[in-house]
């Protein structure tokens, strides 16, 4: 095997790449491309890693998947089957959650700017836990809660004044962040305190997340103890915390120069942190929540594109184009995101020559790959692209009017539908087409 496999990746004995123990190259021909392909059995497997960190461990915990990765009705049905949470960060994503019928009570409510109609939309639904994130917040979720005459479960995110390291985009934790209440100028205590005064608010805890695709525990243990330290503070009131939640965060290998610590790793680091601070600061252990997005989904997320055009530039490079690109991957473009492709019909091939993949969308930038080592490829060969499962799909747009890929969900040698390719009609349907006048 000439590839790094991820979860049940595999070459079959057609010498295709198999995923799930189902044919690729099938898939390609059955629901056509670009097509995501998610392998269910590495979902699981992840999430079972955290759990039994925690039960090793023998702590209250909650493992809680961040919907914004990828969020579907069927990633919902599957997380609910599978015992986890779900953090959300919108209306759209607490709609979708709903209409799988996945348990709200067990789901947090995030955001740095929830509307009030999100917020009653939360409070009615059933959503658990609000996690508030600014002062104005705070005011909105009392009026609301005031209007059904209920209360409900808060945390509050705190901005730990965190510089993890990982794309500045990314990173969240840091003092000059939009996202939380700031713990050095004092406003996470003052939010403390405004909260501790609303009997509609039920304070559990507090929430804090540094960022993403980061590789290293320093940065975790850094967070750990700043919370320690602000619960231990509060605990001088009186107050006692039940929840701490440490958020997401943790790398994921798009490539070989990346080389993270097995996720549950991570989580094991975590929970002698916070035991360790929490004895220190003579504080109750409270449950430990996780909320990992990328690390849950991503390797399991593989995107299946054929090959068109190609264009040669002798000595300077030559170009690969394929039937995606940006509009199901925007990441790449975004934050000049490294990823691995290997053509699905000969993975183990030797390479031959080094290309870049173009994605069909009319902007330069629109580039997957840059200086793929790849065997000859032919027009109508598939490419699969690895690690494509967070962030992908969910942050996909119809730019250039190009519909959103089909998305698969395999395993056990069978593949199933979750989410339909779009069509033209769909991404028309929200056009008026009344009058041909122009007001
Ligand atoms: C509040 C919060 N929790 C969890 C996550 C998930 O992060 P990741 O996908 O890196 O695990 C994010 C996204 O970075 C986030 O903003
Ligand atoms: N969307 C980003 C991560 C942001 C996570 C949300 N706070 C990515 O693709 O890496």
């Amino acid at each position: 095997m000439s590839y790094y496999q991820y979860g049940t990746q595999t070459t079959n004995q057609a010498g295709h790449l198999s995923i799930g123990g189902v044919d690729t190259i099938e898939l390609a021909h059955e629901y056509g491309t670009p097509l995501m392909v998610y392998d269910v059995a590495l979902i699981k497997q992840r999430i079972a890693g955290f759990k039994q960190v925690f039960e090793e461990a023998g702590v209250a915990y909650k493992v809680t998947y961040a919907s914004k990765a990828f969020a579907a009705i069927a990633m919902y049905q599957l997380l609910a089957a599978q015992g986890v949470g779900c953090d959300v960060v919108s209306g759209g994503e607490i709609y979708t959650a709903q209409q799988a019928g996945f348990p709200l009570a067990t789901a947090s409510f995030h955001g740095n700017n929830k509307s009030a109609a999100e917020l009653d939309y939360a409070v009615t639904a059933g959503v658990g836990t609000i996690v508030l994130d600014n002062f104005h917040e705070i005011d909105l979720l009392d009026q609301v809660l005031q209007e059904h005459d209920q209360k409900i479960d808060v945390l509050l995110r705190i901005a730990p004044g965190i510089s993890a390291h990982t794309h500045e985009y990314i990173m969240t934790g840091q003092e000059d962040s939009k996202f939380g209440f700031d713990l050095k100028s004092g406003q996470a205590t003052q939010a403390f305190e405004k909260v501790q005064a609303l009997p509609r608010l039920n304070l559990r805890g507090v929430h804090c997340h540094i960022g993403s695709q980061i590789f290293e525990t320093k940065g975790f243990e850094m967070a750990a103890k700043a919370m320690i330290d602000l619960l231990a503070q509060w605990a001088k009131t009186g107050f006692t915390a039940e929840v701490l939640n440490l958020g997401g965060g943790f790398g994921v290998r798009y490539t070989a120069a990346d080389q993270p610590l097995a996720p549950q790793e991570y989580v094991r680091d975590i929970i002698a942190i916070v035991k360790k601070e929490a004895t220190t600061a003579n504080l109750p252990l409270p449950e430990i929540w996780i909320e990992p997005g990328r690390s849950m989904v991503a390797e399991a997320g593989t995107s299946l594109y054929t090959v068109g055009s190609r264009k040669d530039l002798p000595g300077i490079r030559s170009y690969v184009a394929v039937d995606g690109g940006m509009g199901d991957n925007i990441r790449p473009a975004l934050y000049e995101a490294k990823y691995n492709a290997v053509l699905a019909n000969d993975p183990d091939g030797a390479a031959v020559e080094t290309v870049s993949i173009a994605g069909k969308y009319c902007e330069s930038g629109d580039m997957l790959i840059w200086d793929l080592p790849l065997p000859q490829s032919q027009p109508g060969d598939v490419l699969a692209m690895f690690v494509t499962g967070a962030y992908g799909y969910s942050m996909a747009s119809n730019y250039n009017r190009n519909p959103r890929p089909a998305v698969v969900f395999v395993e056990n040698g069978q593949s199933r539908l979750i989410i339909k390719r779009e069509t033209y009609a769909d991404m028309a349907h929200l056009d008026l087409n009344e009058s041909p006048s122009h007001l």
